[in-house]
């Protein structure tokens, strides 16, 4: 990555499921300190993206380059020791760990998504113990939650599953944090404490992209959004532009409304 460069671009990706084209023609890119949305109606072609971008499954064809570096067909452990980050929109955290211990988790660098693999790196995590719990009681009074530290995962509400996700994400210290649909399943009030917490992600400079069905948070929450319909992108540009934007309006807010009105 150059000082200007982008940290993430995609270039005229494309993945394809036989004849479906989920994804199809997309570019955008993601500057350093820039948070990202990531909208679309139902089918768009965001999940997909997201995959892309995580290396959960590789493009069918186009060029997708992180801090510089082609990783169009690096495996998705690879992506984490670079610097890429992701939180789950079904919250995977391990059951039977405090929630102090779920953070220490995501301490290891090369912290896969897998179970299996996890356990046994979770050996080793032991060892290091001091510092560990040191870093990881940091990031949970970060999310506000401190107090919860000692407390099994299984206590603690969805709201709360979702910063502490964000906390274990935050460990390895990502140079880009990817959250897939954060606000899935939050009250009003988990909702608003979630913006507060990605607004002071984005003060202390964490690049971000967000993938989300609740457009209000969105708008909120990111300097610019791409849209996606259909599996393209039809719009890119800040919240104002593209809530303005007569084919976002036509196939997304359109469709909605009339979605609401039915
Ligand atoms: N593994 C797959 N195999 C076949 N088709 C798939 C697969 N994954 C996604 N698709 C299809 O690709 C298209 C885009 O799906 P995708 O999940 O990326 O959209 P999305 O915007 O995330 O939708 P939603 O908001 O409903 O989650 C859809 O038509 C979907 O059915």
């Amino acid at each position: 990555m150059t000082a200007t460069g982008p940290l993430l671009r995609l270039d005229r990706v494309v993945r394809r499921f036989g004849g479906l084209v989920a994804v199809n023609d997309v570019s955008f890119e993601i500057t350093p300190g820039e948070v990202k949305g990531l909208i679309g109606p139902n089918g768009a072609g965001k999940s997909t993206t997201f995959d892309l971008i995580t290396g959960v499954r590789p493009p069918t064809s186009g060029e997708i380059r992180f801090r510089g570096e082609d990783v169009t067909h690096r495996p998705a452990h690879t992506r984490s020791p670079m610097g890429m980050a992701r939180t789950f929109q079904i919250v995977r955290l391990f059951r039977g760990l405090s929630v102090l211990e779920n953070v220490q988790l995501g301490l290891h660098p090369k912290f896969p998504d897998g179970l299996w693999p996890s356990l046994l790196r979770y050996g080793a995590l032991r060892r290091q113990e001091q510092r560990s719990r040191e870093r990881a009681m940091e990031l949970l009074a970060f999310v506000g939650l401190a107090d919860r530290a000692a407390h099994a995962i299984e206590e603690l509400t969805l709201g709360q599953l979702r910063l502490v996700d964000i906390a274990r994400a935050l460990a390895a210290e990502p140079s880009l944090l990817m959250l897939d649909e954060p606000a899935a399943g939050l009250n009003d009030a988990e909702t608003r404490n979630l913006g507060e917490m990605l607004a002071l992600l984005k003060k202390r400079g964490v690049t971000m992209l967000l993938v989300e069905h609740d457009i209000d948070f969105i708008m909120n929450a990111c300097d610019s959004i791409v849209v996606m319909d259909r599996g393209a992108k039809i719009a890119d540009g800040t919240p104002a532009e593209v809530s303005r934007n007569p084919e976002v309006i036509a196939a997304y807010f359109g469709r909605r409304a009339a979605h609401a009105a039915a």
